[in-house]
């Protein structure tokens, strides 16, 4: 199994459950979704041409939307040989879960690393039953896609992007319709650290006793 990869660096995790722990994003190339405030619209078209060798995307400074093949092995590979220090390994994309990832969890689990993913779920998922699973709903996109209730289900974090009160109401909705098992964490994140997103968000918070979750990596000017 191969996978198209965007861009490997270590940083931490400033987002959600996890954040401030080290750890390495992996991030992959393709999404359909279309989320128009989307942070990585370079990752959301696999285009053949600009397919690159995997030297091409080592080190990679700026993004782009070039993009290599790498198989679970060599992805381990790079990681010894970059001599990263985190165990905490964030799939995220693009969209990580229009692929198998059960491969690449089997080999970064044996070697000691914890996995995370960060998905729309709008794809079935294909992880390992140890996998940290964070759903970031995507309602009313372009794409047309549809979150599953099975990703709903499956979700260890539901992280939801917001920027208005429709947005909580579209939320309510799919909680009732979709709900998530009783130990799932539920977190609002606002867009694009709006002022007025952040203050809903901190305000549906305290009202409902969810967490926020602030994008710190941007406050901090880091990856
Ligand atoms: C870039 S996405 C990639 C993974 C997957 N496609 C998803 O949406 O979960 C990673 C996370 O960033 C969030 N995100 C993307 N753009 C954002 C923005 N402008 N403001 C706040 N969160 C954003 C997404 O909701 C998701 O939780
Ligand atoms: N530091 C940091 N934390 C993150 N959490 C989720 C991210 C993502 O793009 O999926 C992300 C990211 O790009 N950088
Ligand atoms: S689903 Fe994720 S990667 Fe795709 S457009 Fe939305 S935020 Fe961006
Ligand atoms: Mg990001």
């Amino acid at each position: 199994m191969q996978y198209p990869l965007n861009e490997v660096f270590e940083t931490i995790q400033g987002e959600g459950v996890y954040t401030g722990v080290p750890a390495i994003f992996v991030r992959l190339q393709g999404c359909p979704v279309g989320c128009p405030w989307c942070d990585t619209q370079h990752t959301w078209d696999l285009d053949p041409e600009q397919q690159v060798a995997p030297s091409g995307i080592i080190g990679k400074l700026t993004a782009s939307a070039t993009w290599a093949e790498f198989s679970a092995s060599q992805l381990l590979a790079l990681f010894k040989a970059q001599n990263y220090h985190a165990k905490h390994v964030v799939i995220t994309g693009g969209e990580p879960a229009m692929f198998d990832l059960r491969p690449l969890a089997a080999e970064l689990e044996s070697a000691g690393y914890r996995l995370q993913i960060e998905t729309s779920g709008t794809f079935e998922l294909r992880v390992s039953p140890q996998t940290w699973v964070t759903v970031s709903p995507k309602l009313d996109m372009p794409g047309g896609y549809l979150v599953r209730p099975d990703c709903m289900k499956r979700a260890n974090e539901i992280k939801y992007p917001v920027a208005m009160q429709k947005h909580i109401d579209a939320f309510d909705h799919l909680l009732k319709t979709c709900p998530p098992r009783a130990d799932a964490i539920i977190a609002l994140q606002p867009i694009s650290q709006r002022p007025r997103a952040t203050e809903l968000a901190i305000k549906t918070c305290i009202e409902r006793n969810w967490r926020l979750s602030v994008q710190l990596h941007k406050y901090l000017n880091i990856e």
